[in-house]
């Protein structure tokens, strides 16, 4: 049988154009119930298991607010491991945490689909790759994966960024997958996006680790470096400045068990979770296989990191 014969048809035509339109998708019922559930209490074991002894207490940050524990060796060597991040405000003034670990930790990474049986098997399968491949991959290469459970109250904000400076390639390539396996509102902190930001938005800088990682992690800057997905022409300086005053972010909520595709060129950002419910998404990201992915990456696993999408057909 070819491959093609095992790769199911997932996306139609007009979602295809949506997302190419405007850098982001909502794919409702991309998972059932059952599988939403399952995914809900894999990750309550995960939360409930993992230790505190010798844990670094390492606080979240993906390096967009700038935050000072980006450099974290505990961090820099979570890419084919399962490690636990706090949320920024689940410490009182004196370190201590206010609350169980349970309901501190901001999220789990970077290797889920490596190492994590459950997660590995909903993230390497033919209805993802064949989301891939619509959306013009060639050679798609999961690479990093997590779940961000954006804790009631105190569950961070995400500020305005786009993915592609986290997971660089030439040209960028990075593509996020995110599954919603809870429901996700105004008031718990839902994705918001910039339609069709990627279009007027080149990557012009990435997280790199300095020194090979010996002096953590900084955002370097890069001359302005559009996907090969946005062709030339691109917008002038002058051009992508007027469209500033347009720049509005929509609100994605979604039900638990919906697939949000972002593009890596895409503005979107997330809010605090002032609500009393949690807010558990699980994520990965791919990249094009076919582009350099360099040893500047912040992000460095192993090479079975790098999961070849087309293998599991
Ligand atoms: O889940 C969030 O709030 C933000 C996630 C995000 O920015 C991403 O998956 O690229
Ligand atoms: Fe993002």
């Amino acid at each position: 049988m070819s491959p093609s014969a095992t790769i199911p048809k997932v996306l139609t035509d007009e979602q295809v154009q949506f997302f190419h339109d405007n850098g982001y998708l909502l794919i409702e019922n991309a998972l059932d119930a059952e599988t939403v559930a399952g995914l809900k209490e894999r990750t309550k074991t995960l939360l409930e298991d993992f230790s505190l002894d010798g844990h670094p207490m390492t606080k979240f940050s993906t390096g967009v607010k700038g935050n000072k524990h980006v450099g974290d060796e505990y961090f820099l060597e979570s890419g084919d491991k399962v490690r636990f991040f706090f949320e920024e405000d689940a410490f009182d003034s004196s370190g201590n945490l206010t609350r169980p670990k349970e309901k501190s930790i901001n999220k789990i990474g970077h290797g889920l689909h490596t190492e994590d049986p459950a997660f590995r098997a909903m993230t390497l399968t033919p209805q993802n790759l064949s989301i891939a491949l619509s959306l013009g991959f060639q050679d798609p290469r999961v690479l990093q994966s997590m779940v961000i459970c954006k804790q009631p109250e105190i569950g961070g904000e995400v500020g305005p960024h786009q993915d592609s400076p986290f997971l660089f390639t030439s040209p960028p390539s990075a593509m996020g997958f995110w599954y919603a396996l809870e429901d996700c509102t105004i008031t718990n902190g839902c994705l918001g996006f910039i339609p069709a930001s990627h279009k007027y938005s080149p990557i012009t800088n990435r997280l790199v680790r300095i020194n090979g990682g010996a002096d953590g992690t900084g955002f370097e800057d890069i001359p302005e470096t559009w996907p090969a997905d946005v062709p030339a022409p691109h917008p002038t300086k002058e051009e992508r400045e007027k469209l500033a005053d347009e720049k509005k972010y929509e609100l994605a909520e979604v039900k638990a068990g919906t697939l949000v595709l972002i593009h890596g060129s895409v503005l979107h950002k997330s809010e605090r979770n002032r609500s009393l419910n949690s807010r558990w998404i699980y994520t990965f990201h791919m990249i094009e296989g076919e582009y350099e992915y360099d040893a500047k990456n912040w992000l460095q696993p192993s090479a079975s990191g790098f999961s070849k999408l087309k293998d599991v057909v």
